[in-house]
């Protein structure tokens, strides 16, 4: 089972935010998305989730194969980039995934759904804002999980939370990742398991892949060696505003 995505390019009316992306995803080896602030890294998320608003134009191919026509929920889970806001203030978490099990007709209840994701089953009676960062980031990945996707997408699941927490979150993504096709997007690199496939995102367009343990230490493309010097622990040197790339 692959996920695959083919020459896909994604056009709003303001401009193209995707250009001919190849990618593929296995399970086994969580893939992660990397690159700066409008690289185009939540727009790939939603050409594979079917999130892409009715203004964006879609071009290419994403398929999930054995699943001609992927269901949202189903066959991809979605973890969304703001976990808290996922979930309605004013109802308990049990209730909230209990529902989302019936609509996805899934086999793990709410509680099993919770343990999954290391979650005490008491977090069931609580309302969302009585959750910390990482718990309701762990809530919103158990309510992806609720109809038993083959494919998790996750879309910047991580930036609301410190490094400690959002490892934590990677490590699970990646437990997860071992029978599964995880694809995580992120701006975090100090946060990568060594054994992920990356994609290295520059303004619409991939520039880099491979799998992390080497991109991280031996970069090709210059793009990547100035995200790396940018990390706190290689100096927080800024990405330079006038260099120019190429491709
Ligand atoms: N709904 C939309 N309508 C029009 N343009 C959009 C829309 N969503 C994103 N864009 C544009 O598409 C480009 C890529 O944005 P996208 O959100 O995919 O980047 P990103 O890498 O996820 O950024 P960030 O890390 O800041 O979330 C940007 O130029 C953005 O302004």
């Amino acid at each position: 089972m692959t996920l695959s995505l083919e020459g896909v390019g994604v056009r709003y009316p303001d401009g193209q935010a995707l250009t001919d992306v190849d990618l593929v995803a296995v399970p086994g080896r969580p893939h992660f998305v990397i690159g700066g602030s409008g690289s185009g890294k939540s727009t790939l998320c939603a050409a594979v989730t079917g999130l892409l608003p009715g203004s964006a134009t879609l071009t290419g191919k994403v398929s999930v194969e054995g699943h001609p026509r992927p269901r949202r929920g189903s066959v991809i889970g979605v973890v969304p980039q703001s976990a808290m806001t996922c979930f309605t203030p004013v109802r308990r978490l049990g209730g909230q995934l209990a529902e989302t099990v019936r609509h996805l007709r899934g086999e793990r209840g709410p509680e099993e759904l919770l343990a999954l994701v290391g979650l005490e089953a008491s977090a069931l009676k609580k309302y969302p804002h009585e959750l910390s960062g990482g718990m309701v980031q762990r809530a919103a990945i158990a309510a992806a999980l609720a109809g038993d996707p083959p494919v998790v997408v996750a879309d910047e699941p991580t930036s609301a939370l410190d490094r400690d927490r959002a490892r934590d979150i990677v490590a699970l993504l990646t437990g997860l990742g071992r029978d599964r096709v995880v694809l995580v997007t992120t701006h975090d690199l100090g946060v990568l398991p060594d054994d992920a496939d990356l994609t290295v995102m520059l303004a619409s367009r991939v520039v880099e892949t491979g799998r992390a343990a080497e991109v991280l230490t031996a970069p090709e493309h210059a793009y990547t060696r100035d995200l790396l010097a940018a990390l706190p622990e290689n100096g927080l040197n800024p990405l330079p505003t006038d260099r120019h790339y190429g491709s």
